[in-house]
């Protein structure tokens, strides 16, 4: 009987993040990252804090190389220029060739016709996870330019998920918006990820980084992307929540952060992850 309740009692997202968290930790697969300046130190300590092997490896000359070896690949465009494009184009044509999965963060991809063209194209290669904010997961699905403030969002993550699902539908990609809840959807399935803190949107490249850590959570399971997406945002949004509890700002937040995901434990996640259904 005390059995059978504690089994009744076990929360299936956390007990989903509890392992994809330690199953990073046990194998930590290499995470190929071609990403943006602003990110690249705290999206490979948030990697390395996680348990995953981050390597940022841009170059076009080591892709045929070095990606082979990698078990998933995150591109992000957030300070894109025309002679980064073919590397990343080569990156993630070369993981699909490989059955590997890869994920696009399309950062700012409202602020100009360069940056949506290079992300439509991008999508054409077939990303297994498209993460933005709110106002990029809308620039993308109305392919269009100018509703946007840069890096940052002007949208809710909640006004995102009717152009996520379209997205979702069109790209064949599981697609998640960050923000006060973090969805995912496939398409046709929504879940809402509520762990996090505001906060957070003041330590800049958080989101890059929450993005990289979907491409590791990805890596452990590549079939099942919906729910190492669903999962790695709660994992994220924890180590915000118990982070907030020591900080005094974002500088703070940033550290206790990084230290609380490399601290996470079982009873904490079973007890604490927060994820619903939208659909
Ligand atoms: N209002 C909020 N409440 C709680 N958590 C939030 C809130 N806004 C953002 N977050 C969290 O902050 C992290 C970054 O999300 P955000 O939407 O700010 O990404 P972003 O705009 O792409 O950031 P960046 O471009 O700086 O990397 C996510 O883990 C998200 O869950
Ligand atoms: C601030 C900023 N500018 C381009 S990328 C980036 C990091 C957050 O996306
Ligand atoms: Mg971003």
């Amino acid at each position: 009987m005390a059995d059978q309740k504690q089994q009744e009692d076990i929360n299936p997202w956390g007990l989903k993040s509890w392992t994809y968290l330690s199953s990073l930790r046990q194998q930590s697969p290499l995470i190929q990252c071609i990403t943006n300046f602003v990110s690249m130190d705290i999206m490979a300590n948030t990697l390395l804090a996680a348990g995953a092997s981050p390597a940022m490896v841009h170059s076009i000359l080591e892709i045929p190389d070095f990606t082979p070896h990698a078990k998933s690949v995150l591109i992000n465009v957030g300070t894109l220029t025309p002679d980064w494009l073919p590397a990343m184009k080569a990156a993630a044509g070369l993981a699909n060739q490989l059955g590997k999965p890869w994920v696009l963060d399309p950062a700012a991809v409202g602020a100009s016709s360069f940056r949506l063209k290079a992300c439509l194209e991008l999508i054409e290669l077939k990303p297994t996870v498209i993460r933005g904010n709110g106002s990029e997961i809308i620039a993308l699905s109305m392919a269009s330019i100018g509703s946007t403030k840069g890096a940052d969002s002007l949208h809710e993550s909640s006004d995102a998920v009717e152009s996520a699902k379209s997205l979702a539908k069109s790209s064949g990609s599981i697609v998640a918006i960050s923000g006060s809840v973090d969805f995912v959807t496939d398409g046709e399935r929504v879940v809402g990820a509520h762990n996090g803190v505001p906060m957070m949107q003041k330590i800049t490249a958080s989101g890059c980084s929450v993005t990289a850590l979907i491409a590791a959570f990805v890596a452990i399971d590549p079939t099942h992307a919906f729910e190492a997406t669903a999962s790695a945002f709660s994992v994220f949004g924890l180590a915000g929540d118990i982070g907030m509890e020591l900080a005094k700002g974002p500088a703070s937040l940033r550290m206790h952060l990084i230290d609380s995901l490399h601290r996470l434990d079982q009873d904490t996640v079973l007890d604490r992850v927060t994820i619903t259904n939208f659909s």
